[in-house]
């Protein structure tokens, strides 16, 4: 397990970045290579990837593989599904990938734990899912409100949106994330006690947002004259006795060995399970699993997600980009944007490596992005024409799920005119005009928007994340980083209350100051 950049294949890397990676030309290379399209776009479990029109040859594409090689980056893979701890920070193992895992498939080398650890994910996922077609079932409940923040919120309350079309007619999902106490009242507002059920979402059950939204949606409930806190309000967390002080009682657990961004295929999926029902539940987690396979099985040089995560790593460290743009082309897809920030950016925004050696070479890029086609009309003239090249994500649908006549043709060919207009550009003797084309994007496509290829898109987004991470030798799955944030607003909040500014920097007293003056 080597570090990219303490390989013998880094130099080289860098010697053909320099001979021919930062000049190449997209149009050069397409004229150059007719078959450029078919060698770099390849069809993966659910998702057909189009990545040709990016900053790269079929000569960066074997270095890279080389480069992989020499990290290990697949004896890596094969610890984490095996269920070695690779989370060293933590101690602990990263076992996502078995909780779609069918029931009973045991994979070569599984650790002898696995079979054991599976079993009881199949049992709480048979009881939560149960659950599920229970509430389902239960015309009395029409509004279900998930509390949760991070990824206790941005999973499900993107994958409700995306799957939308799915959705179990009478019950209508809210999230509410935020402590701003602004969200919980828009959230409330028009719900009944006796007709709504709270699903209070955190791993830890000590998230000060959400403890402190679980406790006021406890006395709205209880001023509403609401009577059965045990039927009302359902604990998804690996801490069920946090979970049991708080009055909770029905409550379906986790594992540690789940992160906290990783988490929707668990208990922390209740509200989407909800939503679409069991057996559609059961193909978003199948969808989920082919990929897992693709993953494990694949040979490199058809392997999405290694392949993915490769040019991330060449992006990021040797063009230098340090943003990655996502444009789904879907509303339903309009918070994956967000939920990829938190995949990408939690987990490999880090600046050391797993021994605590600084890195010598850039980690995670910024994710961000808006559906297509609004971002075309807000800050794709930055794309096009900024002084900044940033690499494009296009996430397209083939078929629509609405009754509209072209309004799907008419989103598709605004999809490829942007990758097609990056990449051509247009010549012009002025230079407001001009566009210089050769600009990098991605394409992803979707043949529908279903439970299953969005089980799958998921996967392969949080595999490339993993192979940009092993690269860098970093660890994925902790996050060090929100903690301090954290320990000094429980000290602000206190000061809030009181004049005590004392030991406080010029700025934060002078503000808090502020913040309190009548
Ligand atoms: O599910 P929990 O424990 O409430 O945590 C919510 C989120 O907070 C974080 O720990 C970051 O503060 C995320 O990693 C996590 O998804």
């Amino acid at each position: 397990m080597q570090r990219c950049d303490q390989t013998a294949e880094w130099p080289l890397l860098q010697a053909h970045f320099e001979a021919q990676g930062r000049a190449l030309d997209l149009r050069v290379a397409f004229a150059r290579d007719s078959q450029r399209f078919a060698y770099f776009s390849q069809q993966a479990p659910e998702v057909f990837a189009d990545l040709s029109k990016n900053l790269w040859t079929r000569e960066t594409e074997v270095l890279l593989q080389q480069l992989a090689r020499a990290c290990g980056v697949t004896g890596q893979r094969d610890a984490m599904l095996r269920g070695d701890p690779i989370n060293t920070t933590e101690q602990r193992a990263v076992l996502h990938t078995l909780l779609r895992r069918p029931v009973g498939l045991a994979l070569p080398g599984d650790r002898p734990e696995i079979s054991g650890l599976l079993a009881e994910v199949h049992a709480v996922q048979t009881a939560m899912l149960d659950f599920a077609e229970q509430v389902r079932a239960d015309d009395c409940i029409t509004d279900i409100v998930n509390i949760g923040i991070g990824g206790s919120d941005l999973g499900p309350a993107m994958a409700v949106r995306a799957l939308e079309a799915y959705r179990a007619p009478g019950k209508r999902l809210h999230f509410v994330s935020n402590v701003d106490g602004h969200e919980l009242q828009t959230a409330l507002q028009g719900l009944r006690a006796e007709s709504t059920v709270f699903l209070v979402a955190s791993k830890t059950f000590t998230t000060a947002e959400t403890m402190a939204n679980a406790h006021s949606a406890m006395a709205w409930f209880a001023q509403q004259g609401g009577q059965d806190v045990a039927r009302h309000f359902i604990g998804l967390t690996t801490n069920i006795e946090a979970a049991r002080a708080l009055g909770i009682h029905t409550c379906f657990g986790f594992w540690d060995w789940v992160g906290g961004r990783y988490s929707i295929w668990s208990a922390i999926g209740l509200a989407l399970a909800i939503a679409i029902g069991k057996a559609r539940f059961g193909e978003f987690l199948a969808g989920a699993h082919a990929m897992d396979e693709h993953f494990r099985t694949a040979p490199p040089q058809a392997n999405l997600p290694l392949r993915m995560g490769l040019l991330d790593v060449w992006y990021r460290n040797f063009h230098g980009f340090s943003s990655r743009c996502i444009a789904p082309y879907h509303a339903a897809l309009g918070r994956l944007p967000a939920y990829l920030q938190q995949l990408e950016m939690e987990s490999n925004g880090k600046r050391v490596d797993r021994s605590g050696a600084r890195l010598a070479v850039n980690s995670a890029p910024v994710l961000w992005g808006e559906p297509g086609t609004n971002g075309q009309h807000a800050f794709f003239q930055m794309l096009h024409q900024g002084t900044e090249v940033l690499p494009l994500e296009i996430l397209a649908v083939r078929q629509a799920d609405h009754p509209w006549p072209g309004h799907q043709e008419k989103l598709l060919a605004n999809a490829l005119a942007q990758a097609q207009a990056l990449m051509l550009g247009r010549a012009n003797a002025n230079r407001h005009r001009e566009f210089p084309g050769s600009r990098p994007s991605s394409f992803l496509l979707l043949d529908a928007l279903m439970p299953r290829s969005l089980g799958a898109l998921l996967a392969l987004q949080e595999h490339r994340v993993f192979v940009s991470g092993s690269l860098w030798g970093i660890n994925s799955f902790d996050q060090w980083g929100v903690e301090l944030g954290k320990l000094l607003a429980n000290d602000l909040e206190q000061r809030l209350r009181s004049e005590d500014v004392q030991g406080l920097d010029g700025s934060t007293a002078g503000l808090l100051k502020r913040l309190r003056a009548e």
